[in-house]
C-alpha cells in the first residue's frame, strides 16, 4: 500500500508539479517556433481543425488514464489560447518593429478597472507596465497626445452599463488611433469592516460605475444611503471606520484581503464583461495571420435609406460588423455619428473596395484604427462528436450480454442537425418510428414517454430502444423527470434531456452535473436568460460541461411564444449550444422562421416534435427537415 504520510504524498504532488510547469514552458517555446514556422511560409496562426483534432485525441487518452473529458477540454482550452496569444505577440512584434520598447507608459482613469484590464493586456504583450494615472478620459487622450504617455486605456462598454458615451464623443475629436482591445470579466462582491446582516446596512459606499453595473443588487435593499466615492480605494477608506458601512468593489482589489466578503456574485450580469480599447499616436499594421478589427467613424447625410446603403456594402464584402453605435454630432442637433467595428483587416482587398464604395455615400468618414481582435475563442468537440468517444470507449470493453455493444456507431453525424421525438409506449411503438424518422432525416430520436406497457420495465424500455436506436446510427435523448431515474436514464441515453418545468430542479441539476452525458436543459418558459444560465452553470459546476442549452420558447400570456430578441442575447453571452424545440404551440412557419433568423447565428440543431405517429405527421417531419436542412446550408 502507498504511503499514508501527508508530508510525503505533498513533496510527491510540489514534484509532479514543478515537472507539469517545466513542460509547460516547454511547449510554450516550441509554439513560438510553429509562429516562425508560419511566419516563413506564411498561414494563419489559429488552425481550429488542428486543435479539435488535438483535443479529440487527448480525451481518448485521458479515457485511458481515468481523466474526465471536461477537465481535459478546460485545460487546454488554457493552454491553447496561451499558445495562440504568443504567437500573436510575435508575428505583431515584427510587423511593427518601432514599438520594441520593453516597457509601456499607460495612461489610465484612475479607477481600478482600467487598471487591473491595462496590466493584463501588457502582460499579454510581455512588457513592462509604467503607470500613468489621469483624472479623466480626456486627460488620459491628452496625456498621449503630447507624448508624455505612450498609450492611453479607455472603457468602451460593458455588458450592463452599455456604451461609455464619453469615450465615444471624445474618439470623434482625437488624433489617437485604436491599437487594441481587451475584454475583461469583473466580479463585484460587498465587503464591510466586520460580518454585517444586510438588515442592519446602513450606508454604501462605491463608485458610480460599480453601482450601474450592480443595480439589480442594490434596488433590493431598503433605506440606504448610497454614498458615491471617486475610486474604489476611497469607499473602502470609509468603511474602516464605520460598523454599519458596506462597499462594493472589485474581488480583485488588495484592500479586500482586510475586509469581510458579506455577499458575492452581485453584478446584473452573471459575466460582467468590460471592453477596452487602447488608443496610441502612431496606428500599426496588423498581420494578415491573425484577427483584426476595423473601428470607423462616420456621417451619413439625413436622406432615406442612407445608413442602410453603407451597411449593404458591408454586406457585399461579406464584412461582419461587430458594433453599431451612434452618437449625436455636436452643434448639429439630431444628427448622428455612427461607430461602426468590422471584423477584419484594413489592409485586406475586401476592406479597401469597401471603403472605397461607401466614402462617396458619407459626409464623414475615418478610420479610427486596426487592431488584433482580443479574441480567441475556444475550439469545441461537438457532443456528438463526445458521444461517439464515449461509445467507442465503451465497445472497446463489452459488458457480457450486452448485445448493444456490439454494434458500431463510428458513423454518427459530427453535428446535430435534427431531433425527433418519438411518443411511444413500448418497443414496437419505437421500433417503427424510429426507422420512419430515421428516414426522415433524424439524427436523433427524442423519447416522449407514454404510460408504458405493464409487459416492460422502464429500464427493460430504454434499453431496448437503445439498441434499436444503435443499430439505425440514431443518437437516443431519454428525458429526465426526477432524480432516482436518473442513473438508468443515464445508462442507456446517449444525452439527457431536462424539459422546462425541471430547470429549477437544483436536487436534479447538481447531480446530472455529477453525470458523464451531455444533458439538453430547456428554457423554462417563465425563465429569462439569467436565470436559465445560472441552472446551466449548477450542472457545469459540478464537473458537467457538456450542457446544451434547448429553446422553447416562453409564456405571452397564456401561448407560449419563440422570443427571436431573447435568443440572439443569449447566443451573444455563452458559448453554449443552443437548439430550438418547436411547442405544440408554434406553428411551422413560425418555427421555420426562427430557425431561418437563427441559423445565421451559428444555431446548433433543432428538434420537431411529430405529435403523433401518424403517417401525415411523420411526413411533415420530412419536409420540416428538408427545410431545415435548406436554411442550415445557406447560411
Ligand atoms: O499547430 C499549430 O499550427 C499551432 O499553432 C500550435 C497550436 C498548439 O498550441 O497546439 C496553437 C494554435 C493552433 O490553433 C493549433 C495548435
Amino acid at each position: 500500500m502507498a504511503s499514508l504520510d501527508l508530508e510525503e504524498i505533498r513533496r510527491t504532488i510540489t514534484a509532479l508539479d514543478s515537472d507539469l510547469l517545466t513542460l509547460l514552458a516547454k511547449r510554450k517555446a516550441i509554439a513560438l517556433d510553429v509562429a516562425r514556422s508560419k511566419q516563413a511560409n506564411p498561414r494563419p496562426v489559429r488552425d481550429q481543425e488542428r486543435e479539435q483534432a488535438l483535443l479529440e485525441r487527448l480525451i481518448i487518452q485521458g479515457k485511458d488514464l481515468g481523466l474526465d473529458a471536461h477537465y481535459i477540454t478546460e485545460i487546454y482550452h488554457t493552454i491553447l489560447e496561451d499558445s495562440v496569444r504568443s504567437q500573436q505577440v510575435y508575428l505583431q512584434q515584427l510587423v511593427n518593429p518601432e514599438n520594441s520598447l520593453p516597457q509601456i507608459k499607460l495612461a489610465f482613469v484612475a479607477e481600478t478597472e482600467s487598471l487591473f484590464a491595462g496590466i493584463k493586456y501588457i502582460n499579454r504583450q510581455g512588457k513592462t507596465l509604467v503607470q500613468w494615472p489621469c483624472k479623466h478620459f480626456q486627460q488620459a487622450i491628452q496625456e498621449v497626445e503630447q507624448g508624455c504617455a505612450d498609450t492611453a486605456i479607455l472603457p468602451i462598454e460593458n455588458t450592463s452599463a452599455g456604451s461609455i458615451n464619453e469615450v465615444y464623443d471624445l474618439l470623434q475629436h482625437t488624433r489617437l488611433s485604436i491599437v487594441g482591445e481587451i475584454v475583461v470579466n469583473t466580479e463585484y462582491a460587498l465587503y464591510a469592516n466586520s460580518e454585517l446582516p444586510l438588515t442592519q446596512m446602513s450606508t454604501l459606499y462605491c463608485t458610480p460605475q460599480v453601482a450601474q453595473q450592480s443595480s439589480h443588487f442594490i434596488q433590493q435593499l431598503d433605506n440606504i444611503n448610497i454614498v458615491y466615492t471617486l475610486t474604489s480605494a476611497q469607499a473602502a477608506e470609509q468603511v474602516k471606520n464605520d460598523a454599519h458601512a458596506a462597499v462594493i468593489c472589485n474581488i480583485e482589489e488588495e484592500f479586500c484581503a482586510e475586509l469581510v466578503n458579506i455577499k458575492s456574485h452581485i453584478t446584473n450580469q452573471q459575466e460582467n464583461l468590460s471592453r477596452f480599447i487602447l488608443v496610441a499616436r502612431k496606428a500599426i499594421n496588423v498581420t494578415s495571420q491573425i484577427p483584426a478589427k476595423t473601428t470607423l467613424v462616420l456621417a451619413t447625410g439625413q436622406t432615406a435609406g442612407a445608413l442602410l446603403n453603407v451597411l449593404s456594402v458591408f454586406k457585399k464584402y461579406n464584412l461582419i460588423m461587430t458594433k453599431l453605435e451612434s452618437r449625436p454630432i455636436q452643434g448639429n442637433p439630431w444628427e448622428e455619428m455612427f461607430y461602426i467595428d468590422l471584423a477584419a483587416n484594413l489592409d485586406s482587398p475586401a476592406m479597401a473596395q469597401a471603403l472605397a464604395e461607401i466614402t462617396p455615400q458619407t459626409q464623414y468618414l475615418k478610420v479610427l484604427g486596426c487592431y488584433p481582435s482580443n479574441e480567441v475563442k475556444a475550439t469545441q468537440v461537438p457532443v456528438a462528436q463526445l458521444a461517439k468517444i464515449h461509445h467507442e470507449a465503451e465497445l472497446a470493453t463489452p459488458e457480457p450480454n450486452s448485445e448493444a455493444h456490439s454494434i458500431s456507431l463510428s458513423q454518427l453525424n459530427q453535428e446535430f442537425n435534427l431531433i425527433a421525438c418519438a411518443t411511444i409506449s413500448n418497443e414496437d411503438d419505437f421500433a417503427s418510428q424510429a426507422q420512419q424518422l430515421k428516414n426522415a432525416g433524424a439524427q436523433a430520436i427524442l423519447i416522449n414517454q407514454k404510460a408504458i406497457d405493464s409487459s416492460l420495465s422502464q429500464q427493460g424500455l430504454w434499453q431496448a430502444c437503445q439498441q434499436r436506436a444503435r443499430a439505425l446510427n440514431l443518437l437516443l435523448i431519454i428525458p429526465v423527470q426526477q432524480l432516482h431515474a436518473l442513473n438508468h436514464a443515464a445508462k442507456y441515453a446517449d444525452l439527457l434531456y431536462v424539459p422546462g418545468d425541471q430547470m429549477h430542479n437544483s436536487e436534479l441539476l447538481e447531480q446530472l452535473g455529477r453525470q458523464h452525458r451531455p444533458v439538453i436543459l430547456v428554457r423554462a418558459k417563465t425563465a429569462n436568460n439569467d436565470n436559465w444560465l445560472s441552472c446551466a452553470t449548477t450542472i457545469m459546476e459540478q464537473g458537467n460541461q457538456q450542457v446544451l442549452l434547448c429553446e422553447h420558447g416562453q409564456y405571452q400570456g397564456e401561448h407560449t411564444q419563440l422570443n427571436l430578441m431573447q435568443t440572439c442575447r443569449l447566443k451573444a453571452h455563452t458559448s453554449l449550444p443552443i437548439l430550438v424545440h418547436a411547442d405544440g404551440d408554434i406553428t411551422d412557419n413560425e418555427f421555420l422562421l426562427f430557425n431561418k433568423d437563427l441559423y445565421s447565428l451559428g444555431l446548433n440543431g433543432s428538434i420537431i416534435d411529430t405529435k403523433s405517429n401518424e403517417p401525415q405527421q411523420l411526413q411533415r417531419l420530412g419536409t420540416l427537415s428538408k427545410q431545415v436542412n435548406t436554411l442550415k446550408k445557406h447560411n
